[in-house]
């Protein structure tokens, strides 16, 4: 009788059948009560057979005394019975149909649908599987399970199919209020104790279906949105193959010309790449909108620049991807991709943004030097964020020229006005610079205000300093790093349809999902494209970039990666586990993190350190890679750079030379 609780487990009950037969030495091994003497009972299978697998993974069975069983045919009309003992040919193929079904089901979970429950069946077919079953019940038993020998067959009554189903099921419910019959007709007390038992399954079976239907309705829905929102980027990013703007237009000047933010055309935006990626690409400065009638005064023309790939200046038109050759069957890599990038100007740079570290005393003195010499010197539009545009007037009425925007309308179309982005302060300034720029950035010049800088190569000691150092970017070229950004999104449980997503965010370091203030593990299922990746059991993951490698992830055991290598990292948090290592993944791939329905507790996702956020289980957020990095310009060049921050700001691998003098080497 304690096992009578497994029937209420709807996980792992989904079809209910009454078998009849002999109570006593065990029916067969396929359906054996827990007490063969007890008066009815039931149990899962646990039958190696595949087949018999499937069958039991649906199938609770209650057993009956073979004395009960004039009773049971006397109210048979409640619910068909059936010997599921010997199951015919015809249900295993039903079973094996089930079978595929489920791995489909399966399939999807892992393609994103993950929390979808497990499958189940509605009292309807319920009732129909079990009539059919009784109809096509083998009383020979020809195709014996395992162990069958025994058991004694017998098929109850044809009137069970030719009642309706639904008949059937409310006779079953309506069986539920009724208490015992007569004390002395102890068949029938048992009888109606089991029908209670059946009933209050297939009550518990409906209602599990239901939830389930619309719990994969809606994960199906979110996963064709989220192909479709794919395949949308995937369109834009595309490059026009006729040739480019400015091919067609010859002379830099007529570029410029036509380059202002009214004046382009959608189609002038493709470029031919032959010589390098023009800027109208990147930055799609054809935008129009709110920010160019503003109240402020916001310039209407940006300075176009050219991205060219190659050693030290020197020029390859083969930029965007590794070139293969075929020649006879043999694969060769004649060129790859990760070259120095060099940026050169087109026309003269016009707009500064200066984006500073708030409450630094060493920033504050220094942006009004070098707002007035850019004013003064190089006639540059100075453009600063709302706060500090207060603070410098509050300083001096003359810095009245400082422009800013005025709105969220005006900060979405920076971009469009920007030519180049100062940032004054750590790698916390670059983050945030990076922050503002929701679509492409602007060319980033980071000088080292900050504690660490492992992002800020530009020393600004003293004027000359800066001076020197913005002179040469402004007058170009100068090489860059494109570092990649990741776009994640949050996609809520409770999210009805698309309007109610949250905005995508994007981050130049990393996503963090842990485990905020909660004192549980972290349990996160990962997902990459299709395939099912591992769940997570510890403090927590990080989704990096390779910019973000010598942040968090650096510090949680990841590998440090040059900022230029395609890729993203996956770096867990104090994983409790011997054997879970960080991967790094290549950036073309789509990562999905959910919290799973059966996780203890939330999770908490912050984004490069900030904007955290809740995620109850249910909850996921997906990450791929953005396609608006992040140009910073390089003091040398990306390696250059690289090695000097990690040599410098992180002191990587330093040790005492060891001495030349000693004991032989042995040979
Ligand atoms: N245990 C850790 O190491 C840990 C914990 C939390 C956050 N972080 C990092 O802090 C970043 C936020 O930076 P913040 O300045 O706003 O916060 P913050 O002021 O707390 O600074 C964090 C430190 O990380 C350094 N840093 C940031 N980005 C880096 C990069 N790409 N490479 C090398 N060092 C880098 C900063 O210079 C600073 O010293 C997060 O994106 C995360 O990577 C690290
Ligand atoms: N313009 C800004 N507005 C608001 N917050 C900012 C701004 N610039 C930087 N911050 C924030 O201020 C914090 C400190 O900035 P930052 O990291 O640049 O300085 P730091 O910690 O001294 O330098 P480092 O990162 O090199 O150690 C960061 O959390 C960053 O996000």
């Amino acid at each position: 009788m304690q096992d009578r609780e497994k029937l209420d487990t709807p996980s792992r009950l989904h079809l209910i059948s009454l078998n009849v037969g002999p109570s006593s030495n065990g029916t067969s091994t396929f359906v054996s009560g827990p007490n063969p003497d007890s008066d009815y009972s039931y149990k899962e299978n646990h039958n190696n057979n595949k087949r018999s697998e499937a069958l039991n993974k649906r199938t609770a069975v209650v057993l009956f005394r073979a004395s009960l069983l004039p009773d049971l045919r006397r109210l048979l009309p409640l619910i068909s019975l059936s010997t599921l003992t010997n199951p015919s040919p015809n249900s295993y193929k039903r079973e094996e149909k089930e079978m595929e079904k489920k791995e489909r089901r399966n399939l999807g979970s892992r393609m994103g649908l993950s929390a979808i429950s497990p499958p189940a069946f509605s009292p309807e077919e319920i009732i129909q599987e079990s009539s059919s079953l009784v109809a096509n019940g083998s009383p020979s038993g020809t195709e014996s399970g395992h162990g069958t020998e025994n058991a004694q067959l017998e098929t109850v009554g044809s009137s069970a199919s030719t009642l309706s189903s639904s008949e059937s099921l409310k006779a079953a419910y309506a069986l539920l209020p009724i208490t015992p019959i007569r004390s002395n007709d102890a068949h029938l007390v048992e009888f109606s104790e089991a029908m209670r038992t059946v009933a209050k399954a297939l009550r518990r079976v409906a209602e599990g279906k239901a939830a389930a239907q619309m719990e994969a309705a809606e994960w199906k829905r979110k996963y064709e949105l989220e192909k479709a929102r794919n395949l949308k980027h995937k369109n834009e990013a595309e490059v026009e193959p006729e040739g480019c703007f400015c091919c067609m237009n010859g002379t830099m000047e007529n570029t410029f010309d036509e380059l202002t933010v009214h004046d382009a055309s959608p189609d002038q935006n493709g470029c031919c790449g032959n010589h390098g990626i023009c800027s109208h690409q990147i930055l799609g400065d054809e935008a129009s909108g709110p920010i160019a009638n503003s109240a402020y005064k916001m310039v209407t023309r940006k300075a176009s620049f050219r991205l060219s790939w190659g050693y030290n200046g020197e020029q390859s038109g083969r930029h965007k991807h590794d070139v293969v050759s075929f020649e006879q069957g043999d694969i060769t890599t004649a060129s790859r991709s990760n070259k120095q990038i060099l940026l050169k100007w087109e026309t003269q740079p016009q707009t500064v943004f200066i984006i500073t570290k708030p409450n630094s005393n060493e920033v504050q003195l220094i942006l009004p030097e070098i707002a007035r010499w850019l004013k003064g010197h190089e006639n540059i539009n100075v453009l600063v964020e709302p706060r500090l545009r207060k603070e410098l007037l509050a300083e001096d009425s003359y810095f009245d020229f400082v422009q800013t925007w005025q709105d969220d309308d005006d900060l979405k179309l920076l971009h469009t006005k920007v030519d180049l982005v100062v940032t004054l302060g750590g790698d916390g300034t670059v983050l945030w610079a990076a922050s503002l720029f929701k679509g492409p950035v602007p060319p980033v010049v980071a000088f080292a205000l900050g504690s660490l800088g492992f992002m800020t190569p530009f020393q600004c000691l003293d004027s000359e300093q800066y001076r020197e150092s913005l002179g040469n970017i402004l007058k170009g070229p100068f090489s860059i790093t494109l570092r990649s950004r990741l776009q994640c999104q949050v996609i809520r449980d409770a999210d009805k349809d698309e309007l109610e997503r949250e905005e995508p965010i994007l981050v130049l370091n990393e996503v963090t999902i842990d485990r905020g203030i909660s004192s549980y593990l972290t349990f996160l299922e990962c997902y990459c494209d299709s395939s099912f990746v591992t769940c997570v059991q510890g403090d927590g993951l990080i989704i990096s970039t390779t910019s973000g490698s010598t942040a968090y992830s650096l510090a949680a055991g990841g590998s440090m990666v040059h900022p230029q290598v395609p890729a993203i990292l996956f770096t867990p948090i104090c994983p409790h586990s011997l054997s879970f290592r960080p991967l790094i993944l290549p950036e073309y791939v789509t990562l999905r993190v959910q919290v799973p329905f059966n996780s203890r507790g939330q999770a908490w996702a912050s984004f490069d350190g900030k904007d955290r956020k809740q995620l109850a289980p249910g909850d996921a957020l997906i990450c791929s890679m953005a396609p608006w990095p992040v140009p910073t310009a390089c003091l040398v060049d990306s390696t250059t750079d690289f090695l000097r921050s990690i040599h410098e700001g992180l002191h990587w691998n330093l040790r005492k030379t060891q001495a030349a003098d000693g004991p032989p080497a042995l040979v």
